[in-house]
């Protein structure tokens, strides 16, 4: 498949020569809205910020497509039990909305997959997450579990953008502005508003989904790192316009407000022609993020692999780090090498997408989750303690095959009732209410005649 790429370039893409009115004759100057498109196409603008946003934030494409967005019949509200909709209230009236604050850690085997055909959006389900999307605040932390493509069906989200974090299977993550093929060890990020479906040969897939209620995902600062590492801005792959003009009818569905509506129309949505700007979807390959990390002693705060960060009002405060703890080299000398114990006024949801976890031996596990919330304490468990106080510190690559990832953000996070209740298809649940034990069985060493 053909991408473009660069963080946040300015894209011009067209199937059709001259589809994009950039001026190639007198007729149709360089401008975005001629008096009439190339090819009787319509044009249509799609804007990822307020129009007056400084012009380094400013996002928006212009879309070259067969019929605009608006040729629709009227949305109607269609089942959401699985969202939460609001997580400031506590008890919602809505089936399944409730969610609740606990302070305790929380530990989930991995999210079972339904036998029964859910697509990617019907497989979708809130974890955990804090805010509102009426008011543009906050974020939601959901889980999919899906074993069928989106036929014929759209997708979009008003209430803001989705980091699609695939573990269990690939997909196309097919768009108004081109395709993606996205597999585990990637990540997919589809702006609000742009329609989109997950399609792929039947079969299993689960991976989790943050989604963030106000501004956009950017690569970080780098600081004294210097102009390279991390994750580097060619990396990001962004699609190529891709168009298709089928006659059929279609669903559309937008969720709005936390809840999920429906429309339909008689066409294709994914029929634009070309585009042009910086309002797009992209994707991520996370092997070719460039660790860094101590080559002395200490282990380093975890926002040294940050990926991707959503700002909050507070200089140096994430809405949304995303993090990774990647394959890597451990070197630290006299050092306790795995994470620290702690306490964050951040909270912490963690997935694991392939492998281990260098601070546990067992119980996280590929497609389950973590969640150690606001100044919640946590760290390794005891098998990992008395194994890493005692270890050899020889260079050591870590776990080729392991790759985890967290979402750290400032808020509060409250948990959907389903998390905490009913998160196992087949009934039970699959929250781990042992997980405190990993702790219990730490030692008292100290001793006080001995240094
Ligand atoms: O809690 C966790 O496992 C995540 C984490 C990893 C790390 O290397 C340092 C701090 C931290 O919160
Ligand atoms: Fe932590």
């Amino acid at each position: 498949m053909k991408y473009n790429s660069g963080f946040g370039s300015h894209f011009a893409t067209e199937c059709l020569e001259g589809a994009l009115p950039v001026g190639r004759d007198q007729l149709i100057p360089g401008q975005n809205s001629p008096q009439k498109c190339p090819y009787g196409l319509y044009a249509e603008q799609l804007s990822g910020t307020a129009f007056t946003v400084p012009r380094h934030d400013n996002q928006r494409s212009w879309l070259y497509r067969i019929r605009p967005c608006v040729m629709h019949t009227p949305f109607k509200r269609i089942q959401s039990d699985n969202l939460v909709r609001q997580f400031s209230v506590e008890n919602d009236q809505e089936p399944n909305a409730e969610c609740h604050a606990t302070p305790n850690q929380l530990r989930w085997s991995p999210f079972e997959i339904s036998s029964e055909k859910v697509d990617f959006v019907q497989g979708l389900h809130t974890i955990c997450g804090q805010g509102s999307p009426s008011s543009r605040n906050g974020l939601a932390v959901h889980v999919y579990t899906c074993n069928t493509g989106m036929k014929k069906k759209a997708f979009y989200n008003s209430d803001g953008d989705m980091l699609i974090v695939p573990q269990d299977g690939d997909f196309i993550c097919k768009t108004e502005l081109g395709n993606l093929e996205v597999k585990p060890g990637e990540i997919v990020v589809v702006p609000r508003g742009i329609r989109f479906a997950i399609d792929f040969e039947d079969g299993p897939r689960r991976g989790y989904v943050c989604e963030i209620y106000d501004r956009h995902f950017e690569i970080p600062d780098l600081g004294p790192i210097g102009a390279n590492g991390l994750a580097n801005p060619r990396d990001f792959l962004y699609p190529v316009a891709a168009y298709e003009d089928i006659e059929d009818r279609y669903k559309i569905i937008n969720k709005y407000q936390g809840y999920l509506f429906a429309a339909e129309q008689g066409h294709s949505p994914f029929d634009v022609v070309a585009w042009h700007g910086n309002y797009a979807p992209f994707k991520y390959d996370l092997s070719k993020f460039n660790a860094m990390n101590t080559v002395t002693f200490d282990h380093p705060d975890p926002s040294i692999f940050t990926v991707l960060t959503v700002k909050s009002g507070n200089p140096g405060v994430a809405l949304l780090d995303f993090v990774i703890f990647p394959p890597r080299w451990m070197v630290a000398e006299n050092t306790f090498r795995p994470p620290y114990y702690h306490r964050n006024c951040m909270s912490e949801f963690m997935g694991l997408i392939s492998g281990g976890y260098d601070a546990k031996k067992e119980g996280f596990v590929p497609g389950g989750a973590s969640l150690h919330s606001m100044m919640t304490p946590h760290g390794p468990d005891s098998d990992v303690f008395e194994a890493a106080s005692n270890e050899e510190l020889k260079p050591l690559k870590l776990r080729p095959d392991g790759l985890a990832f967290m979402f750290e953000s400032y808020l509060m996070l409250s948990v959907s009732k389903w998390a905490l209740e009913k998160s196992a298809n087949s009934g039970g649940k699959v929250l781990q209410e042992d997980y405190y034990k990993c702790w219990q069985g730490l030692k008292k060493h100290f001793d006080p005649s001995k240094k």
